[in-house]
């Protein structure tokens, strides 16, 4: 597994909730064809799926509270091995949440070469998860979840992006910025990988 991967590149893209890294993901796919695995996405494809563990994991995440680890590291391996002989690079979004998830990452997948740290300020997260949640049928995108999602980004994640940065792979990218602006900032940091 690590053989199979161990010439892609590995981005991780962190940043809180609604700060914009799937918008972000979606253009760096466009642009670079690199894979796109956002552990959100994966977490939500279990639960549409109707399984028992579904179920379980849908009660997590409407709380606004991180699913076990082993749960959603073990998805990201496996697409991640699925994609492995086809995909130069992946976009790892909405993980490591936590330093334990980056750590378990390394040891069972890799290293990042790169950091994305989307930054956008509490009160724009809110207002833009606000907006997105009149058309996202997300659970998760009302007001009392949201500002739990906030505090934990800001007691959990945060710590992430200092333990990265002091490996120097971290760039913060303002994402308070028009969308095409804040592209360009990944793009010059991803042209930046040798
Ligand atoms: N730079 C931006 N300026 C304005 N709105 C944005 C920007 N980036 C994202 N959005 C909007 O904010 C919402 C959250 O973006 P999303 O990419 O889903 O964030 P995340 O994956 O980090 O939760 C979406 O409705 C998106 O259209
Ligand atoms: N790495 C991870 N560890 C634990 N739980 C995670 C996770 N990634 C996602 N989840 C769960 C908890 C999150 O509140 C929920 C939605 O995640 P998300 O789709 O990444 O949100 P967003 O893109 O709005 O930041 O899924
Ligand atoms: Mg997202």
């Amino acid at each position: 597994m690590a053989d199979k991967i161990k010439d892609a590149k590995i981005i991780f893209v962190v940043g809180g909730p609604g700060s914009g890294k799937g918008t972000q993901c979606e253009k760096v796919v466009a642009k670079y064809g690199y894979t796109h695995l956002s552990s959100g996405d994966l977490l939500r494809a279990e639960v549409a799926s109707g399984s028992e563990r579904g179920k379980t994991l849908q009660a997590i995440m409407q709380k606004g509270e991180l699913v076990p680890l082993d749960t959603v590291l073990d998805m990201i391996k496996d697409a991640m091995i699925a994609k492995a002989d086809v995909s130069k690079g992946f976009l790892i979004d909405g993980y490591p949440r936590e330093v334990k998830q980056g750590e378990e990452f390394e040891k069972k997948i890799g290293a990042p070469c790169l950091l994305l740290y989307i930054d956008a300020k509490g009160e724009t997260m809110v207002k833009r998860l606000m907006k997105r949640g009149e058309t996202s049928g997300r659970a998760d995108d009302n007001e009392e979840t949201i500002k739990k999602r906030l505090d934990l980004y800001y007691k959990a994640t945060e710590p992430v992006i200092a333990f990265y940065s002091s490996r120097g792979i971290v760039k913060k990218i303002d994402s308070e910025l028009p969308v095409d602006e804040v592209f360009g900032h990944v793009a010059k940091a991803i042209d930046g990988l040798k």
